[in-house]
């Protein structure tokens, strides 16, 4: 496996000896992780290995037991996920939190709008609004420019997560958390998906919760491997996808590792 050290420049994401337990219970223990800037990662593990978990902590959605989080060389330990937001990073949820009453658009403006910090406004956004314009442009990067003005409970289901990248994309992230966005896609709309990961501007990193083994190789540079809240392996997607014991837990179900 390839190892990961940090080069001393500011690393995008930098989790040092994190841990989190509810009771007595440890979802994560003593967790190191490093992603650079622009780096796509993968993170996969069976259910209950503590990815969500992982998440929560790394958005402030609640604080860990111990260690610290460092997100593009700041320590946001402590920092409320508000102040987490604003420094750029952005998650997504593996329960949709669309307003499907609204058209693809609006869904896209509000979250634009939700954003810019001393920017509210109750009037219907209007057409000449610069942030109007920003909301096309990420509909276009999502693939869905041909329902922008679709109502959202009119779209498919992988169009709907589609919609959730691209709210995701608002207000210039610099790193994105996507917690499952291929559950429950078909084949034809995880290839769509895998196009739009790929396609996203390249200063964008992100960590990507995957339970599909091919969708998760393909969009990443690096893979983490979680079990029982633990980092068990991490490597290169080739290396990862050859590793005997990575094989076993994912194809033979062995839950010893
Ligand atoms: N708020 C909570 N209170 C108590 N236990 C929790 C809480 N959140 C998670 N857990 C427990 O922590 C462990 C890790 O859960 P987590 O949801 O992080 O796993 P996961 O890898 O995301 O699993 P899945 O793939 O099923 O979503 C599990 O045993 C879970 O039951």
């Amino acid at each position: 496996m390839t190892a990961r050290v940090s080069t001393g420049t500011e690393n995008a994401l930098e989790l040092r000896a994190v841990s989190k337990r509810f009771g007595a219970l440890a979802a994560l223990s003593d967790i190191d992780l490093t992603v650079q800037p622009g780096e796509r990662r993968a993170v996969l593990g069976s259910n209950g290995a503590g990815k969500t978990t992982l998440f929560n902590c790394i958005t402030g959605d609640f604080p860990p037991s111990d260690g610290a989080i460092r997100f593009f060389g700041e320590d946001v330990t402590g920092f409320p996920a508000q102040e987490r937001i604003r420094r750029g990073l952005r998650r997504t949820y593996q329960i949709s939190l669309l307003f499907t009453g609204l058209t693809v658009l609006d869904n896209v403006y509000l979250a634009c709008l939700g954003v810019s910090r001393g920017r509210f406004s109750f009037l219907r956004p209007r057409r000449s609004s610069p942030l109007v314009a920003t909301a096309e442009d990420l509909v276009d990067t999502v693939h869905l420019s041909d329902v922008a003005e679709t109502r959202v409970s009119d779209l498919s289901y992988g169009q709907q997560r589609q919609l959730e990248v691209a709210m995701a994309l608002a207000g210039a992230p610099r790193f994105i958390l996507f917690d499952e966005p291929a559950a429950g896609l078909s084949p034809t709309e995880r290839r769509e998906l895998v196009d739009i990961l790929t396609g996203l501007p390249a200063h964008i990193g992100y960590i990507i919760i995957e339970h599909d083994m091919d969708v998760a190789l393909r969009v990443s540079d690096y893979v983490t491997m979680m079990h029982n809240g633990r980092i068990f392996k991490e490597g290169k997607p080739a290396e990862i996808e050859e590793d005997p014991e990575v094989q076993a837990l994912y194809l033979g179900g062995d839950d010893s590792a």
